[in-house]
């Protein structure tokens, strides 16, 4: 049997992709979206001092093309708080006017690759950062699930664990290039969700992603073991944004 990586984990992650129902919003008088809009804004003020508490981060994005309209990517401590975030969400007029388009549950994840011999990565404040990550405000961000491949000499699983370290180094190295441009959250979702990892990258210039991710094609964990569900990509959503995207 092949060794299995070690994994630390932080804050349980839930992306809460919504499309809004325009045809309910423009129906609703003005009294009524008004409503709906303060509750919005004191949710989101409410999760901002979670944030501040650093006891958890929530990232809000509105989506391009038909898959959603907006992303609510959560991080909090247990799952029981995650629930009971998107309980009291669902229970808002605001959310009325949303339809569940995509949900994702996933823990940030790092892996024990890369990991010196020998150290604790705990006492680490770095790696501590890394496990439980305010997430950046930055203009983008691109989503999607993936697996490692598990069929016939494709199979990541069967792999040596140096095998797979000296293929998850190449793959560092590439990741390294996007430094200051790219920021990525790897999340596992084994026994969580229908893939094995989220991947929720964060980027000022949205074509990084593309040209990150092309890189990334060409290198053997992702040529050879990479399978890739479907990919959102969007907008930070400003104050600013918020209230023109609900104006009508
Ligand atoms: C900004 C870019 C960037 C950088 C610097 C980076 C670095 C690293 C390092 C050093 C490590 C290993 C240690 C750890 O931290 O776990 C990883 C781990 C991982 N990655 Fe990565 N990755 C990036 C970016 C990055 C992307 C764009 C993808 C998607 C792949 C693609 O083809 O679309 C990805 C995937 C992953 C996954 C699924 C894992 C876990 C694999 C496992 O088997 O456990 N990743 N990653």
């Amino acid at each position: 049997m092949s060794e299995a990586a070690q994994t630390l984990e932080g804050w349980y992650a839930l992306h809460d992709f919504r499309t809004i129902d325009w045809t309910a919003w423009k129906l609703a008088d003005e009294g009524e979206r008004a409503i709906a809009l303060d509750e919005l804004q004191s949710f989101l003020s409410e999760w901002q001092s979670v944030e501040d508490n650093k006891q958890g981060s929530t990232a809000f994005y509105s989506i391009v093309g038909q898959k959603a309209d907006f992303v609510l990517m959560h991080l909090r401590e247990t799952l029981d708080e995650l629930n009971a975030l998107e309980n009291a969400f669902n229970k808002t007029t605001f959310a009325q006017f949303t339809i569940p388009a995509h949900s994702y549950v996933s823990i940030v994840e790092l892996s024990n690759y890369m990991a010196p011999p020998g150290t604790d990565p705990m006492q680490s404040p770095e790696i501590l950062a890394r496990l439980k990550p305010i997430l950046p405000k930055w203009n983008h961000i691109c989503f999607y699930p993936m697996n490692k491949r598990r069929e016939g000499n494709d199979n990541w699983y069967m792999l040596s664990m140096e095998e797979r370290r000296n293929m998850m180094r190449s793959h560092g190295m590439i990741g390294r290039g996007y430094a200051g441009k790219v920021k990525q959250i790897i999340t596992g979702s084994v026994g969580f969700d229908n893939w094995e990892w989220g991947v929720t990258l964060f980027a000022e210039d949205a074509l990084q992603f593309k040209k990150l991710v092309y890189e990334m094609r060409f290198d053997e964990v992702s040529a050879r073991f990479g399978d890739f569900g479907e990919f959102y990509v969007g907008n930070r959503l400003t104050d600013e944004k918020l209230q023109q995207l609900f104006s009508i």
